[in-house]
């Protein structure tokens, strides 16, 4: 079954990107996809073969000779670098359908192109994010998915997400940081196959709390989490100084680090894997994955964005779907 890729912002990377996927196919033995966007954001950017299709169904014949498209009509000016709000509804639309699809059974797994989280916003949708936006679609609570940021050395969770910073520390919660845990523990046994995951889990402050001379989230939400996980029998080590849990002989000893805010999970992954990091949605009924980075207005068009973390999150979106079908069968 071929996996679906929604293009992202028609004015953004994404459609440039998902058509330099498609020509390294052979090359690099990716798996069959189709894309759900709009065809003129794709020849704004691109002169290779492009076949629009009725049904994911078609996409795996029409995927060796040209770039299989579900398309998604208008989308505005399509502008690489310039955005507007027609595109930002295109950009919805072909999430939305995507996501149909994906959760009908069409396709095997769901990759996100980046959208504009601002343009969004502007024309009124209420989710932080798309990660949100699709915990929705599929029935599930925000607060049982993940998400995981993935590189070759490195997988980063954060448990508080897209909020003012001043707010992760009045949302941390030992709930959250439970339901997150469990959710990537889980995640990781299904679609990485690591039956044993080990997970460790960062303090909130500076020195992780200095014994509470410089916080006390670490003594009174972060280590009570980390007991309850322990007691379920999830490896779950911490709190760790955020500082001095990246570096590579430190990471060598998880599977997973569990943050406690956006920019503490973030920074570490793009700052070591930017060019191959993957965003993946865990604790969905289906497999959702994305590159790390967003719509890079400041290149689009400019003929240089990298596919690198494209195809490394049609990879993963193949390879977990795979994992997860052969274990639930
Ligand atoms: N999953 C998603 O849809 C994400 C969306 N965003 C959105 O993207 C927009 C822009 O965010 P920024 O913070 O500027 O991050 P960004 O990732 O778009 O850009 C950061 C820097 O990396 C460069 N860059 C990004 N991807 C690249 C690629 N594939 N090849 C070469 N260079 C690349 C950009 O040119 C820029 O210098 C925001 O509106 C944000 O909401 C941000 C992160 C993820
Ligand atoms: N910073 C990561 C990010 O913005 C991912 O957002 P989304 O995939 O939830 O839209």
């Amino acid at each position: 079954m071929p996996l679906a890729v929604a293009l992202g912002d028609p004015s953004g990377i994404g459609p440039e990107i998902v058509a330099k996927a498609w020509d390294a196919r052979n090359e690099i033995a990716l798996p069959p996809f189709f894309a759900v966007g709009n065809q003129t954001s794709l020849e704004r950017v691109w002169g290779g073969p492009i076949r629009l299709i009725g049904t994911p169904s078609e996409a795996i014949e029409t995927f060796r000779d040209a770039l299989p498209l579900i398309q998604v009509d208008d989308p505005g000016a399509i502008v690489p670098g310039e955005p507007n709000l027609p595109g930002a509804r295109c950009a919805l639309d072909s999430l939305e359908i995507a996501v149909g699809l994906t959760r009908s059974g069409a396709s095997s797994a769901l990759v996100t192109g980046p959208v504009s989280k601002s343009q969004l916003y502007a024309i009124g949708f209420s989710h932080p994010g798309q990660t949100e936006f699709i915990a929705e679609r599929c029935g599930i609570a925000y607060e049982n998915t993940a998400m995981m940021l993935a590189g070759p050395t490195l997988r980063t969770v954060p448990v508080t997400l897209h909020m003012p910073l001043i707010e992760a520390a009045t949302k941390l919660t030992t709930d959250l940081i439970i339901s997150r845990a469990r959710t990537v523990w889980r995640g990781l046994q299904r679609d990485f196959g690591i039956e044993a995951p080990r997970l460790a889990v960062a303090g909130f402050n500076p020195h992780a709390g200095e014994g509470g001379a410089l916080g006390m989230e670490e003594i009174e939400i972060i280590a009570p989490a980390i007991e309850a996980l322990r007691a379920e029998g999830i490896d779950a080590v911490g709190p760790l100084p955020a500082d001095s849990m990246f570096h590579e002989r430190a990471r060598a000893d998880y599977d997973a680090a569990i943050c406690m805010y956006h920019d503490q999970a973030l920074i570490p992954l793009k700052a070591i894997h930017f060019d191959e990091g993957v965003n993946m949605t865990l604790g969905l009924p289906i497999v959702r994955t994305a590159p790390d980075h967003g719509t890079a207005f400041g290149i689009a068009g400019a003929g240089i964005a990298r596919p690198d973390a494209m195809i490394a999150a049609i990879r993963m979106a193949a390879e977990c779907a795979e994992r997860r079908a052969a274990r639930e069968a």
